[in-house]
């Protein structure tokens, strides 16, 4: 059981799934629609759910592509260190895609074409997209920041537009992070022969795309409360997210130290989080 909990990134799944439900609340507070009681804890859960699965059966599918480069950067892994067998893996994966997808049908049918193209995108992404300069990084941003119109498509099309602008910050950030993680991983990509941006164009490029992202993002992030989207909490604690986005570029750019710049770009995009909720109260 502690395997699989490990195969699907457990933390990861919470932090995507709070998202989401972080979504729920925002559009809840723009729209203000008539859904309260019984529908909006049925739909809030689900959205929960559907995200966590998703997310998990991603991480999981990503293993399972990625156990001979994981026996190179993260022998650890369930997988490569033998505590899940590879087909095993596979249609533990395959079953949370099609429970998360499943669920997602019964919100709407917005929420179910979401929940499905993510399903394809994380499996093409872990099969081929990750091999592939800048489209393998984007792919994840746009599914980091598809939680947040997740959450919005609760309401329909006009819960889409209320989450936009935290679907376009949400995914620059994390395109942003990204890109460091795979100046991180250059050693096992070279031997995997991926054609990943750090290999493409050289570290020193990628970590001035990797930073010129975040920097985007970093001034883009007081819009939420100009357009009164979040409340004045969101921008105190957002500030924070951004003095952390901040250490992280210059660790990347100065240092040269992907990893340190990886975990730090993580808590920034925790603390952004927070601001989310915090902003939305
Ligand atoms: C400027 C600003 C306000 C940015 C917003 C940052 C934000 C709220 C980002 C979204 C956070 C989120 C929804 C995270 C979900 C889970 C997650 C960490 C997704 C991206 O990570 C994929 C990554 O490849 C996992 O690798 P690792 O963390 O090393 O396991
Ligand atoms: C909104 C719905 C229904 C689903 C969203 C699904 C989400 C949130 C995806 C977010 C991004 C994410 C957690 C993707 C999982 C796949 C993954 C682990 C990508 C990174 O893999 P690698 O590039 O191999 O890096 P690692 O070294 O961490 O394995
Ligand atoms: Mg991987």
């Amino acid at each position: 059981m502690r395997a699989y909990i490990q195969l699907i990134r457990y933390g990861n799944c919470v932090m995507a799934a709070v998202a989401a439900v972080i979504g729920v609340f925002i559009a809840f507070n723009i729209l203000n629609p008539a859904l309260l009681g019984y529908s909006f804890v049925y739909r809030t859960l689900s959205v929960f759910f559907v995200v966590f699965f998703v997310t998990g059966a991603g991480n999981a599918i990503n293993d399972y592509f990625d156990y001979e480069i994981d026996a190179v950067n993260k022998p650890s892994r369930p997988i490569p260190s033998g505590k899940i067998g590879l087909s095993k893996a596979f249609y533990f994966s395959i079953t949370l895609f099609i429970i998360g997808v499943v669920i997602a049908f019964t919100l709407n049918w917005i929420t179910g074409i979401i929940a499905l193209f993510n399903s394809l995108v994380l499996i093409y992404y872990a099969k081929t997209l990750k091999r592939k300069a800048f489209s393998g990084n984007l792919s994840i941003g746009y599914l980091t920041g598809s939680t947040f119109l997740f959450g919005g498509a609760v309401y329909g099309i006009s819960g889409l537009y209320a989450l936009m602008i935290l679907f376009i910050l949400a995914t620059l950030a994390t395109t942003s992070r990204e890109i460091v993680k795979d100046i991180e991983d250059i050693k096992g990509d070279e031997k995997e022969k991926a054609n990943t941006l750090p290999i493409h164009i050289g570290v020193k490029k990628s970590a001035y795309i990797a930073s010129f992202i975040g920097f985007i993002a970093i001034v883009s992030s007081p819009l939420p409360y100009i357009l009164s989207l979040l409340g004045i909490n969101y921008l105190y604690i957002v500030a924070l997210a951004d003095i952390f986005f901040i250490v992280a570029i210059t660790e990347i750019v100065f240092y040269k130290n992907a990893s340190m710049s990886s975990k730090l770009f993580k808590i920034a995009m925790m603390f952004a989080l927070i601001s989310f909720i915090a902003g939305s109260l």
